[in-house]
């Protein structure tokens, strides 16, 4: 374990009865790094947050916390003694207390004065001097959201469990309240695990994202990587907009697609580092609705079949001249109508090239997939 590593999961495996729900995961976070896990429901991510706890013991694996191995099969050092701190989706804030016995309620080893100075430190920091009297029940949801904060980070915790945090606000309101804990967390140097499934949040809080599936690690890494290198299909399609365009290897190695040759910035994730599909192999190129730019200038044409305004953004459906379809986010002073003919070019850095299992050298003609969420 590295010096600056504060939480190892080393390939943990969680059963309910029969059932395997967390399978072989792994991860590492380091001190003060914010990581994040993110996947459809029911994939485990709630079940990997409560043994990083202690509340479920795991039959495979081992967790590390601080260097010490707080969890292997036969053994879970109990959550009390792992200076672990968590915030749930409901609060779970004591009704008959107010917001500074809230608060102080963790900290019955300090005594009064500790107590007293350590909870006018917290209701400062997270902005809840003026409600330290009030109960839960004269509170917005925020707030209660910031009391469940505060009071999980009032016995100073190696690391603080989030799961859901946000989910029970209006969706401006976690926008805020995700930048602001973000923020707080940073400056306190604390190291947290977010659970959630949206994954604007995710971005907008986490250093690391984990994307899990069936109980599994599938990537681990920051939400640059995930987007523009994701390991495979399944992550590209989770994470972000996009689609899979067909496209085929050319004899000098570049990807022949109905958007013209990609020649610069490949990216092969089922391969190994240099290797390369022979000539004639079927692909599927990731495009991003930001690698495709507008331009009247282009021989490249397409035909816009849906429209959707954003504001400063409207992110056109386009119909290449075959029959496959991009995705482009055009800035919206560009308003174009459906049926229309537009200009685009290809501007991609970074270019995600996926084999399709048997199918290398086998030519299939107009085949396009929208991803999900498309
Ligand atoms: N106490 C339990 N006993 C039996 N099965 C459980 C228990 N808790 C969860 N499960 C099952 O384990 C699987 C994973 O649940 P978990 O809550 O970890 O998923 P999740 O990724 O957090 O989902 P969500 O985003 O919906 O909260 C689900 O199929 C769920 O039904």
């Amino acid at each position: 374990m590295a010096m600056n590593t504060l939480l190892e999961l080393d390939r943990i495996s969680c059963t309910y009865g029969q059932q395997l729900i967390v399978d072989e995961l792994s991860f590492t976070l380091e001190k003060g790094e914010i990581g994040c896990l993110l996947g459809p429901s029911g994939c485990g991510k709630t079940t990997a947050l409560r043994c990083i706890a202690g509340f479920e013991p795991v039959s495979f694996g081992q967790i590390w916390l601080n260097g010490v191995s707080v969890s292997r099969p036969g053994f879970v050092l109990s959550p009390e003694q792992r200076r672990v701190g968590m915030v749930f989706q409901e609060y779970a804030l004591f009704p008959h207390l107010s917001v500074a016995a809230n608060v102080g309620f963790g900290l019955h080893r300090s005594n009064q004065a500790e107590r007293a100075q350590r909870v006018a430190e917290l209701l400062e920091i997270t902005g809840l001097a003026e409600v330290a009297k009030r109960y839960p029940h004269e509170l917005s949801g925020g707030q209660q959201q910031r009391v469940a904060l505060a009071r999980a980070l009032a016995p100073r915790p190696d690391l603080l469990l989030l799961d859901e945090p946000f989910s029970n606000l209006d969706v401006s309101l976690r926008e805020r309240l995700s930048q602001e804990v973000r923020e707080l967390l940073k400056r306190l140097h604390i190291t947290a695990i977010l659970v959630t499934h949206d994954q604007a949040e995710a971005f907008a809080v986490a250093d690391k994202i984990g994307v899990m599936l069936a109980g599994k690690m599938m990537q681990w890494s920051s939400a640059y990587d995930l987007y523009h290198r994701p390991v495979n299909r399944f992550v590209a399609s989770f994470v972000g907009q996009g689609v899979l365009l067909p496209g085929i290897i050319s004899s000098s190695g570049q990807v022949r697609t109905a958007c013209g040759m990609l020649a610069d910035g490949l990216y092969y994730p089922g391969l190994p580092e240099h290797g390369h599909y022979p000539p004639g192999s079927e692909v599927d190129v990731l495009i991003r609705p930001d690698d495709v730019v507008y331009d009247d200038q282009s021989a490249l044409n397409a035909v816009v079949r849906k429209k959707a305004f954003r504001g400063a953004e409207i992110l056109y459906t386009l119909e290449l001249a075959d029959g496959p379809v991009v995705l482009a986010l055009v800035p919206s002073r560009h308003d174009r109508a459906i049926g229309e003919k537009i200009g685009i070019r290809l501007e991609a850095s970074h270019v995600v090239v996926f084999d399709r299992p048997g199918r290398a050298g086998a030519v299939q003609k107009n085949r396009q997939e929208l991803l999900p969420g498309s």
